[in-house]
């Protein structure tokens, strides 16, 4: 196809706000390689530069708010987006203008990873900058995409009453209280065979999940799955996908990932952003 000026027309558009991984798994390198690999043309809002590797984040240093604004302004006031993902907001002023964007830019498509902590367990996300982002963010999301430990941290419970799939589901449910129109309570880090994501909506009040399930694949190099969902399911809804199909595809997307995941120094290695393009062909060895 081209436009009207001979040109090939253009792809959908989607936004990460996020921070920066130096290890490329996560974060907005991760975000980046997802959207190349799902077709959209891919932007970024760094909100925060981590110096991260295999083993851990050593060092993390918050952009400034002013600096997070500019980068916000410059992209949506030119080129606009048709769906946005936040990850990592380090400070609660950095939240204040992600969601001062989403509405004054009028995006309807947001995807919320209220990303809490990295993989080795150091916060990511001061406790302040949690408390902003479920009163300011999520109430503007399409999708908000918790695992286990930030559901619990939201809700206020411990996290060993939300194990069980019927208890999973209730938590997703009252997750809709902060006012997405949908939430995805991923499964990564409850037990069992099956890797189970649970997707209720607003619309009905929870009353009719969908399970999104697939096996647990006994991967060790998993370190940004969690980047790679919200970025896979912005990606699908740029390109214009229901919540529900945007999630299937992006859980496909993200298995597939793990699936042909590789080591990368040390500790927890990467994951293979390509292998869905690829047919998910890689078996995990190098
Ligand atoms: N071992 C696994 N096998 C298959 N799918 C997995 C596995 N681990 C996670 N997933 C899937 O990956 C996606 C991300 O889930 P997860 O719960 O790991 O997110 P997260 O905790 O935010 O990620 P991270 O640990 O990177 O912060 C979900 O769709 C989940 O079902
Ligand atoms: C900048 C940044 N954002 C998000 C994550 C979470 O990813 P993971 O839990 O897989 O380490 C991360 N490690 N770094």
């Amino acid at each position: 196809m081209t436009d009207s000026r001979g040109g090939r027309a253009a792809p959908p558009r989607a936004l990460t706000i996020a921070g920066s991984d130096s290890g490329g798994g996560a974060g907005i390198q991760g975000d980046l390689k997802t959207f190349q690999e799902l077709g959209v043309h891919g932007m970024s809002v760094v909100t925060a530069i981590t110096a991260q590797n295999s083993l851990g984040v050593q060092r993390i240093a918050p952009v400034a708010p002013e600096l997070i604004e500019a980068q916000l302004d410059s992209v949506l006031g030119d080129i606009g987006a048709d769906a946005v993902k936040t990850g990592m907001l380090p400070t609660p002023e950095s939240v204040a203008a992600a969601a001062a964007a989403v509405r004054r830019y009028g995006l309807e498509r947001l995807v919320v990873d209220p990303v809490r902590t990295a993989k080795d367990g150091r916060r990511l996300m001061a406790g302040e900058a949690f408390e902003a982002l479920a009163e300011l963010l999520l109430p503007l999301a399409e999708l908000a995409t918790p695992n286990v430990p930030e559901a619990a941290a939201l809700l206020g419970v411990p996290e060993r009453d939300i194990r069980t799939v019927d208890e999973r589901v209730d938590a997703a449910k009252a997750l809709l209280s902060f006012g997405s129109r949908h939430v995805l309570l991923k499964g990564g880090h409850a037990e069992g065979d099956e890797c189970l994501d649970i997707l209720v909506a607003a619309s009905d009040g929870g009353r009719r999940p969908a399970l999104l399930g697939g096996p647990r694949l006994a991967r060790r190099h998993t370190h940004g799955t969690g980047c790679a969902l919200s970025s896979a399911v912005c990606a699908a809804l740029a390109g214009g996908a229901a919540a529900e199909a945007a999630c299937r595809e992006a859980k496909a997307f993200v298995a597939a990932a793990i699936a042909g995941s590789y080591p990368t120094g040390a500790g927890v290695g990467s994951l293979r952003h390509e292998a869905w393009r690829a047919g998910g062909a890689f078996d995990g060895r190098r």
